[in-house]
């Protein structure tokens, strides 16, 4: 089921800062940032060549990103996305595993324009997992 990993995400609480940061400081080449208001989220995206890191700040009320960086101000990993053939059957099988889906168990569109879908970080070891359609 599981395939590449797509990126690994950071919630970061300024994100002009950090997007300087990792151009300017470390040299990489970064996005444009992209407001995606359905996932509450800002978004730049950092290319390293075999993957991608992804930028997080909060966007309006309710950011699913609020009470993680409440928790980390300074910021930090976030969550790890990998690629699926069918997100369809990943999300079945996950949920006839016991596996908790997040939302409402349908995929939204994500930051590349394709359906993402969660996985409760306490059923994959404290670690917040994303799924994108391949
Ligand atoms: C655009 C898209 C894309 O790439 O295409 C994106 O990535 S959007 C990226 C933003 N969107 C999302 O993250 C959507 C899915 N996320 C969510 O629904 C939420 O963030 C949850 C994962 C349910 C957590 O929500 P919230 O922090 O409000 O709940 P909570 O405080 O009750 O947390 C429940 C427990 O999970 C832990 N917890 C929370 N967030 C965590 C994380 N990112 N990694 C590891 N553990 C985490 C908390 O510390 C707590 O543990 P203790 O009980 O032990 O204290
Ligand atoms: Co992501």
């Amino acid at each position: 089921m599981l395939g590449r990993l797509n990126h690994v995400a950071l919630a970061v609480p300024d994100l002009a800062a950090a997007t300087a940061a990792y151009r300017d400081t470390l040299g990489a080449r970064v996005s444009a940032p992209q407001a995606l208001p359905e996932h509450g989220v800002t978004v730049v995206f950092v290319d390293v060549g075999n993957t991608k890191i992804e930028l997080l700040e909060p966007l309006g009320a309710g950011s699913p990103i609020a009470a993680f960086l409440a928790k980390n101000p300074s910021g930090g990993m976030h969550h790890v996305c990998y690629e699926v053939d069918d997100i369809l059957a990943a999300r079945d099988s996950l949920q006839a595993s016991g596996a908790r889906v997040l939302g409402d168990g349908n995929p939204k569109t994500g930051a590349h324009g394709k359906p993402v879908l969660f996985l409760h970080p306490k059923d994959f070891f404290g670690t917040l997992v994303e799924l994108e359609q391949a």
